[in-house]
């Protein structure tokens, strides 16, 4: 049994018309969504780690102030670390929930900046908008790279295709950082991949047999695709062997084009996701 059946602290969305999501206190990590057509959308580890200061394995982890070894950090930041405070509209069964972050001597010892972070997960019974804004609240700019590091279920990887890549410049972590542009209509995951897609304007489709979730994104022009495959997967402690066949993230990203932010000034990332099959 993992934590998360032990009930780490989460809000429950839901709407009348049967669709239902799950937020964790725990870095205001996206844990769970069904759309009303019932089927789990998101991948969370059941070997996951809950403890305080973790980074929980799975769901959408926010990655900021930093996105992967970009930097100094620790690998993606640490915010997905922090607990998070819900916020008014994040009452159990509403399907709205905010939860918020406002800097700490121990965040500012790894950061030295002053913010006030939101995110905003906001059901319908079609679709899920995660919605992630910073506030600068200190008196100098400071910049950050940043990313809502979506992991989704899936049931056979071998069936996955995203379509919507196609003459995307892409870098490709895997093969020396080599940029290249991406030639399949369809890009399939038949192998590890870990890309950062540049400048994806268009809206990318998750497919897999009848099952269609259509991606936007507003804010994070960059797109990561990620797909440990099989041998990167038994490396890591908190995922199954087999985890890397039952997920792909496809992460909203600002990578290429660092963010820089005012003081005064607020900064917003959204993806969004919708349930298309069978429209
Ligand atoms: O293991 P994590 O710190 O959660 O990172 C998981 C993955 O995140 C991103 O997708 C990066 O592009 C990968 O290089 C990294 O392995």
């Amino acid at each position: 049994m993992n934590s998360f059946q032990q009930d780490p602290a989460t809000l429950h969305l839901a709407t009348p018309g049967g669709a239902a999501a799950s937020v964790l206190h725990h870095g205001a990590q996206l844990a769970s969504w069904r759309s009303a057509k019932g089927t789990e959308n998101i991948y969370l580890s059941e070997l996951a780690d809950f403890s305080p200061g973790s980074s929980v394995r799975g769901g959408a982890p926010i990655c900021f102030p930093q996105f992967s070894t970009l930097g100094d950090l620790p690998l993606h930041g640490f915010f997905r670390n922090q607990t998070w405070t819900p916020v008014a509209s994040g009452a159990d069964g509403a399907e709205v929930a905010r939860l918020q972050l406002t800097d700490t001597p121990e965040t500012r010892a790894l950061w030295p900046h002053s913010f006030q972070a939101e995110l905003q997960v906001t059901l319908t019974d079609r679709s899920l908008e995660v919605a992630f804004s910073v506030l600068n609240t200190g008196s100098e700019v400071f910049s950050f790279t940043a990313a809502l590091h979506t992991y989704f279920r899936v049931t056979a990887i071998e069936n996955v295709s995203i379509a919507g890549l196609q003459n995307i410049r892409y870098l490709d972590k895997l093969k020396d950082n080599v940029i290249a542009a991406e030639t399949n209509e369809r890009l399939l995951i038949d192998r590890p991949l870990d890309r950062i897609y540049y400048n994806t304007t268009d809206e990318l489709t998750l497919e897999e047999g009848e099952r269609r979730l259509l991606i936007s994104a507003q804010g994070m022009p960059d797109t990561v695709v990620w797909n440990p495959g099989p041998e990167r997967c038994a490396t890591i402690a908190d995922l199954p062997d087999d985890a890397w066949r039952h997920f792909v993230c496809i992460e909203a990203a600002a990578i290429d084009i660092p963010i820089s932010l005012a003081p005064g000034a607020t900064w917003r990332g959204v993806q969004k996701i919708t349930d298309i099959q069978g429209d």
